[in-house]
């Protein structure tokens, strides 16, 4: 089978290699010249643009888009169109929001596959979880290069019509910040607790056999080795939340209760704050207010 690959980063040379490893062909484009050349040393045909991708594959093209969220998906989709037909299969393997994978399906003409992708850089070797959406047919004519980019044939599943990839993978990653949080708020307790604790001893005992074993565990265990078990100079500061936000989002309109992603999605916002949360520093003035309790000044600390 003949793959065009768009977008060539950390994810999208997974999906390149993998493909290539299973046998079939790629042909794969990046903005970025330098990851086009690397791309080709793989063993991908190089494109250097869009159209140039599109001609250099063959009729019924199948096509990989592995670019960030947003814009950058509208740009190629739009680049792409004069090329393609309703032969023509196009995968989202991004973590794009469902409604914009719902748009694009109707716009694109060509059938559209919107598909959620777990596993990050460690794909590489095991493969990834993919949780797919859109027609049957598309979904049927790609299960070659699925069961190459997923662990295997197991490793991917149709959810359903359009958007309902992405659907399932934004609930995934809300998911994956409750389980961040809840693991965070254990160890966090441990590091400050009445015990002095060797925590990638306790991580490595937990994914050993105990209910709360996981791979997110096993990673705990790497950042404790890592950055040593105070985490060094890891900064309480948590970027992204886009995910987060959505499924929060989707929580309020379907009024499905969801306190524990909504907690780890604010204390994401929180960690953010650089001069302190204000919310703390108002309820610090005001035990002061009600109490005459001494008010901590920023140049105590
Ligand atoms: N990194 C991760 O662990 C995971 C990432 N994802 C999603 O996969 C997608 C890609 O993520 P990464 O590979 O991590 O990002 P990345 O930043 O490593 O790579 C993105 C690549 O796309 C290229 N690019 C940007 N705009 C382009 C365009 N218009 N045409 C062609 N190439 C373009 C960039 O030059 C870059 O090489 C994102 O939607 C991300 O949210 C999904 C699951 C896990
Ligand atoms: O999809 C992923 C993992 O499953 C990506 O790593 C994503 O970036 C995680 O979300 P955030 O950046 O908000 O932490």
């Amino acid at each position: 089978m003949q793959l065009g690959v768009v977008g060539l980063g950390r994810m999208g040379r997974i999906v390149v290699d993998r493909t290539l490893d299973a046998g079939h062909d790629v042909v794969a484009f990046d903005i970025d010249a330098a990851a086009r050349e690397d791309a080709a040393d793989a063993g991908a045909t190089p494109a250097d643009s869009l159209a140039a991708l599109a001609d250099e594959l063959d009729d019924e093209k199948r096509i990989w888009l592995m670019v960030p969220a947003g814009d950058a998906v509208d740009a190629a989709l739009s680049e792409l169109e004069p090329h393609l037909s309703d032969d023509d299969v196009v995968v989202d393997g991004g973590n794009s929001h469902f409604e914009d994978s719902v748009r694009r399906a109707e716009e694109t003409p060509a059938a559209y596959l919107d598909c959620g992708t777990s596993g990050g850089p460690a794909g590489a070797e095991l493969g990834f979880s993919l949780m797919v959406g859109g027609p049957a047919w598309a979904y049927e004519e790609l299960v070659p290069v699925l069961d190459a980019v997923a662990t295997g044939p197991d490793g991917h599943a149709r959810m359903g019509p359009a958007g309902s990839g992405h659907y399932v993978k934004m609930v995934h990653n809300g998911v994956e910040y409750a389980l961040m949080q809840a693991y965070g708020e254990g160890f966090e307790l441990l590091h400050e607790g009445r015990y002095d604790l060797d925590l990638e001893a306790v991580a490595g005992v937990w994914n050993n056999g105990a209910v709360i074993r996981s791979w997110l565990l096993e990673l705990c265990e790497e950042a404790f080795r890592e950055e040593g078990v105070a985490l060094g100079t890891v900064a309480d500061r948590i970027e992204g939340g886009s995910t987060g936000t959505w499924t929060v989002q989707e929580a309020l309109t379907q009024e499905v209760p969801l306190p524990l992603i909504y907690a780890a999605l604010s204390e994401r916002f929180g960690s953010r704050a650089d001069e302190g949360r204000f919310s703390r520093r108002l309820a610090n003035r005001l035990r002061y207010g009600f109490g005459r309790h001494e008010v901590q000044r920023l140049d105590d600390a």
